[in-house]
C-alpha cells in the first residue's frame, strides 16, 4: 500500500554519522531535510563500530599505562574487571537504543522516516516501512546516498555457511569468546585481536600477506605484530584460508595441509558498499559496489545524487564521512540557491583532504596514527620525497610518560616543496599528537615554518623538533 507523497528539498539515504551531518548542514543553509534510517539513527560508529571496539581497547590501555610508570605500576594489584569494561560498553552503545540521536535530529530540525529506502526514479525515494505501508518521498534539490558499508565475506569454501562474526557480533559480544580466531590484520582484525585477547579470549590472528596493517608504514605492522605476538595472539603472517566448517562446537579453518581450530570466527577483511539494494537502476547507475562520486561527491552522470561516507570507498572512517558530509552539504545549498560551486582545492564544497591529508587512527597498543602519504604511496605518485624517521622514545617528554618508552615518528617531506606530505606516530598515546601532522599536512606549512612551532617541554610533541633536526642533518 502506498502512502501519501512528501516533499522536501534534501532527501538523506541512512542516518549514520555521515547522514546526520549532510542533513544538519541543509538544515543550516536554510533547506528542508529528511533522514530515511531502517535501523538505529548513529548507524555503525556509535553501536557497532568505533564507541564499542574504543570502549572495550581503553581498560587494558589505561592499566598499561599506569603499568608503564614505576611508582604508579605498583598500584595496579588486580586483574581488568572484564564485566565492568562491557557494561561501559553498553553504556557508551547506549544499550543499542538510538532515542538520544532521535533527539539530537529532532531539535536540528531534520524530519526522520524509519524504515528501507530505495530510489524510484529522479529524486524520488520509497521507503518500505515498518507497518509495511511505503512512504513516497520527492526532494526538489538533492538526494544524498549515505547508507554505509557492511562486512564483505571473503569466497573462502564453506565460510558464509558458517555464519561467522563481523565487526558487529565482535563489538556486540556479552562476553569474550573462549578461543577467536580472526580472519584478516586489517583496522579491524588487529583491533579487535588486542580488545579481546585482554579481555581473555585466545585468539588466533590469520593474515594472508606478509604484514598486518598493510597499507600503513611498514614500521606500524611491525611495532603491532610484535606487541599483538607479546599479548599471547598467535600470529600466522602468509596464512591463507581456503576452507572453514564448523564441527561440534568448533569452527574449523583449513589453510593448506593445516587446520586451525577455534569457538568463533571474525571476518576482519574489509567492507562492501551499502549499495545493491537501494534502486540505483532506476536512475541509470549499477547496482553494488561503492558509488563513483566527484570531488563534491556529485554521482558520475547524475547531477542531482550524492554518495557520501563509506558509500564512496574514499576513506571508511567516521571523521572522513562526517567531512564529506560538509563539504557535499556545502555544495548542495549553493547550487540549490542557484550559485556555482567552488571546484578548486581545499573550497568549503570539495573534499581536497579525502586525497591528500586524511587522517586515522589505529587504537592497538602501540597506537598507530597516520596522516597523509606514506613513503610508498609518495613513492607511486612519483613525487619527490626523503623520509625522516626518529625513535620518540629519545624524546624527554616520552621518558616522563612511560619508563622504557618506544615509538617511532616516520615524515614523508616533498623535497621539491619542503612541506610534509605524510606523518605517522607509532607508540602508546600517541593518538593525540596526531592533530598537530594534520594541520601541518592540510596547511603545507614549510619546514622553514615549522622551526617556529615550538614544543613545550617536556612533552612528547617534542618529537617534531628532532624530526627537523633529523631533516637538517
Ligand atoms: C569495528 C569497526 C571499528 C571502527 N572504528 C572506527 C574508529 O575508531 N574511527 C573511525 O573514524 N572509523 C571507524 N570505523 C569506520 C566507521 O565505522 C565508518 O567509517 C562509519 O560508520 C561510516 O559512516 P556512514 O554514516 O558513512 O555509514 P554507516 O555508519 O554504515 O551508516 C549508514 C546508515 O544507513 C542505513 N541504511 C543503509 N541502507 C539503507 C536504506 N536502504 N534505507 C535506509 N537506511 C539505510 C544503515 O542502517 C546505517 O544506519 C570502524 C569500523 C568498524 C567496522
Ligand atoms: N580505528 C579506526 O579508525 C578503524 C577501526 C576499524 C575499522 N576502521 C575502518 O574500517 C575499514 C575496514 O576495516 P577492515 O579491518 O575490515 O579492513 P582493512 O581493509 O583495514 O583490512 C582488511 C585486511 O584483511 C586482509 N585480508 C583480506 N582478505 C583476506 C583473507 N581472505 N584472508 C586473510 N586476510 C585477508 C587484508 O590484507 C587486510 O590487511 C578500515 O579500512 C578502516 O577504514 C577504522
Amino acid at each position: 500500500m502506498t502512502d501519501a507523497e512528501q516533499t522536501y528539498d534534501v532527501i538523506v539515504l541512512g542516518a549514520g554519522s555521515t547522514g546526520e551531518n549532510v542533513a544538519d548542514i541543509a538544515v543550516r543553509g536554510g533547506l528542508t531535510a529528511v533522514l530515511v534510517e531502517s535501523e538505529l539513527v548513529g548507524g555503525e560508529c556509535s553501536y557497532w563500530a568505533c564507541m564499542p571496539s574504543k570502549t572495550l581497547l581503553r581498560g587494558s590501555e589505561a592499566i598499561a599505562a599506569a603499568r608503564a610508570v614505576r611508582g604508579a605500576a605498583e598500584a595496579v594489584t588486580g586483574e581488568q574487571d572484564v564485566a565492568a569494561t562491557l557494561a561501559r560498553r553498553d553504556d557508551f552503545t547506549s544499550h543499542w537504543d538510538d532515542a538520544g540521536q532521535v533527539s539530537w535530529v529532532d531539535g536540528a530540525g531534520i524530519a526522520l522516516v524509519r524504515g528501507h529506502g530505495r530510489l524510484a526514479g529522479e529524486k524520488r525515494v520509497v521507503v518500505a516501512q515498518p507497518d509495511g505501508t511505503e512512504l513516497v518521498l520527492v526532494a526538489r534539490h538533492a538526494v544524498a546516498v549515505c547508507t554505509g558499508s557492511r562486512a564483505a565475506v571473503p569466497p573462502v569454501d564453506g565460510l558464509a555457511d558458517i555464519q561467522p562474526w563481523t565487526p558487529r557480533e565482535a563489538t556486540s559480544a556479552k562476553e569474550a569468546p573462549g578461543r577467536l580466531l580472526v580472519l584478516g590484520g586489517g583496522y579491524v582484525g588487529c583491533e579487535m585481536a588486542t580488545a579481546w585477547q585482554q579481555l581473555g579470549a585466545s585468539v588466533t590472528l590469520l593474515q594472508h600477506g606478509e604484514r598486518v596493517l598493510p597499507d600503513l608504514e611498514p614500521a606500524a605492522g611491525d611495532a603491532v605484530a610484535a606487541s599483538l605476538r607479546a599479548l599471547g595472539v598467535d600470529l600466522r603472517l602468509g596464512t591463507r584460508v581456503d576452507s572453514a566448517r564448523r564441527e561440534g562446537g568448533e569452527v574449523v579453518l583449513g589453510c593448506g595441509d593445516e587446520e586451525v581450530r577455534g569457538d568463533e570466527v571474525l571476518v576482519a577483511t574489509g567492507r562492501t558498499a551499502n549499495s545493491d539494494a537501494i534502486g540505483l537502476e532506476t536512475v541509470g547507475l549499477e547496482p553494488g559496489g561503492y558509488l563513483e562520486v566527484d570531488e563534491t561527491l556529485q554521482v558520475a552522470g547524475v547531477p542531482w545524487l550524492y554518495g557520501v561516507g563509506d558509500v564512496n570507498g574514499r576513506a571508511l572512517l567516521t571523521h572522513m564521512g562526517k567531512y564529506q558530509a560538509r563539504q557535499a552539504g556545502h555544495a548542495i545549498v549553493t547550487r540549490a540557491r542557484g550559485e556555482q560551486v567552488d571546484l578548486g582545492d581545499w573550497s568549503p564544497s570539495v573534499a581536497t583532504a579525502d586525497r591528500r591529508a586524511t587522517p586515522s587512527v589505529v587504537f592497538t597498543d602501540p597506537q598507530v596514527a597516520a596522516v597523509g602519504l606514506t613513503a610508498a604511496q609518495a613513492e607511486e605518485q612519483g613525487l619527490p620525497h626523503r623520509v625522516v624517521e626518529y625513535a620518540i622514545g629519545g624524546v624527554a617528554g616520552a621518558g616522563v610518560y612511560a619508563d622504557g618508552y618506544t615509538g617511532t615518528a616516520i615524515a614523508v617531506v616533498d623535497t621539491d616543496r619542503e612541506v610534509l606530505l605524510g606523518v605517522t606516530f607509532i607508540g602508546p598515546g600517541v593518538a593525540e599528537l596526531l592533530h598537530s601532522a594534520t594541520i601541518a599536512v592540510v596547511g603545507e606549512v614549510p619546514i622553514s615554518r615549522l622551526w617556529h612551532a615550538v614544543p613545550s617541554y617536556p612533552t612528547i610533541s617534542e618529537v617534531w623538533l628532532r624530526l627537523l633536526e633529523t631533516w637538517r642533518g
